[in-house]
């Protein structure tokens, strides 16, 4: 087994978050992010965690370029590959309905101009890493949750992106289902080590596949704590039996307890 600590971890920075702050509405009535700071190094699978509408999802677009911020700056750094710099997936799937399961992951590949027969043999590997491939002529309404879920990572990956962005992923799918999609990516990430940002409502979730657990204060929002995971690799459903689990676990819900508190105290209304 490997050390928690990666070496890949105290590598270049991938993502620099600078003193960002995200403000919404008329007047910028809505302060979402204030003063918010972080750096993702290459490599590293990190975990967001906060209460609900503290600025995880903000955070996450911004990082994908999907949203400016009102201050500050968040820089995405090319790793010299040339590979697309990020891919996001969202918990609602984001594929398209009208496309096959094949065509959904093939799309950013045709968006991108990837030659037509390299573009079918990196879609017909991921369609197979995923499991996916007996269902590549099938459309998303015949799918599973879970299945669909495979597509929206699979599309996301057959980009090759330096940074694979995640929203509440398994959110939606049942436990089981859930536990079986965590240990797929933990395979996947083992595999390639693609920097990841992680975005989730679970501490379980965030110990399970995280290098580092960010925590996030109520909006607006703010990095209240970054904590390491200090379990080795490869993890499995079993790690969680480990008590440096149950430890880490009760440490950040006794940071996140006050937080959500006041979320739903109407201090800080999502
Ligand atoms: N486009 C928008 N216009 C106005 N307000 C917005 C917009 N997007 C987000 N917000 C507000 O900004 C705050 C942060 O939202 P965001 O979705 O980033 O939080 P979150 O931590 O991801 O929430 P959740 O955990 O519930 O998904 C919330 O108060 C939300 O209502």
């Amino acid at each position: 087994m490997s050390p928690t600590t990666d070496p890949a971890a105290t590598g270049a920075a991938a993502i620099e978050v600078r003193g960002v702050a995200k403000r919404y509405g008329t007047r910028d009535a809505v302060i979402a992010l204030d003063g918010v700071d972080l750096t993702v190094r290459q490599g590293e699978f990190v975990c967001l965690v906060g209460p609900s509408g503290c600025g995880k999802s903000t955070l996450l677009r911004m990082m994908a370029g999907l949203h400016r911020p009102s201050e500050g700056e968040v820089l995405v750094h090319h790793d010299g590959t040339g590979r697309t710099p990020t891919a996001m997936v969202f918990q609602d799937y984001g594929i398209f309905p009208w496309k096959s399961v094949r065509a959904n992951v093939r799309f950013g590949l045709d968006v991108a101009g990837v030659p037509r027969a390299e573009a079918t043999r990196t879609v017909d590997s991921w369609l197979t890493r995923l499991g996916l491939a007996d269902f590549a002529d099938a459309y998303p309404a015949t799918l599973s949750g879970g299945m669909r879920q495979r597509v929206s990572i699979a599309r996301a990956l057959a980009v090759e992106p330096e940074v694979l962005l995640l929203d509440e992923p398994f959110a939606a799918l049942d436990a089981q289902l859930r536990t079986v999609l965590q240990e797929e990516l933990l395979a996947l990430w083992q595999a390639d080590r693609r920097t990841v940002v992680f975005v989730t409502h679970s501490l379980e979730e965030a110990i399970l596949l995280g290098d580092r657990v960010v925590v996030m204060s109520a909006r607006p929002g703010r990095i209240l704590a970054d904590l390491p995971v200090p379990l080795p690799r490869p993890r499995s459903a079993e790690t969680r039996g480990e008590p440096a689990f149950a430890a880490l676990e009760q440490q950040l819900w006794s940071l996140l307890r006050d937080e959500v508190s006041r979320t739903f105290d109407g201090g800080s209304p999502a």
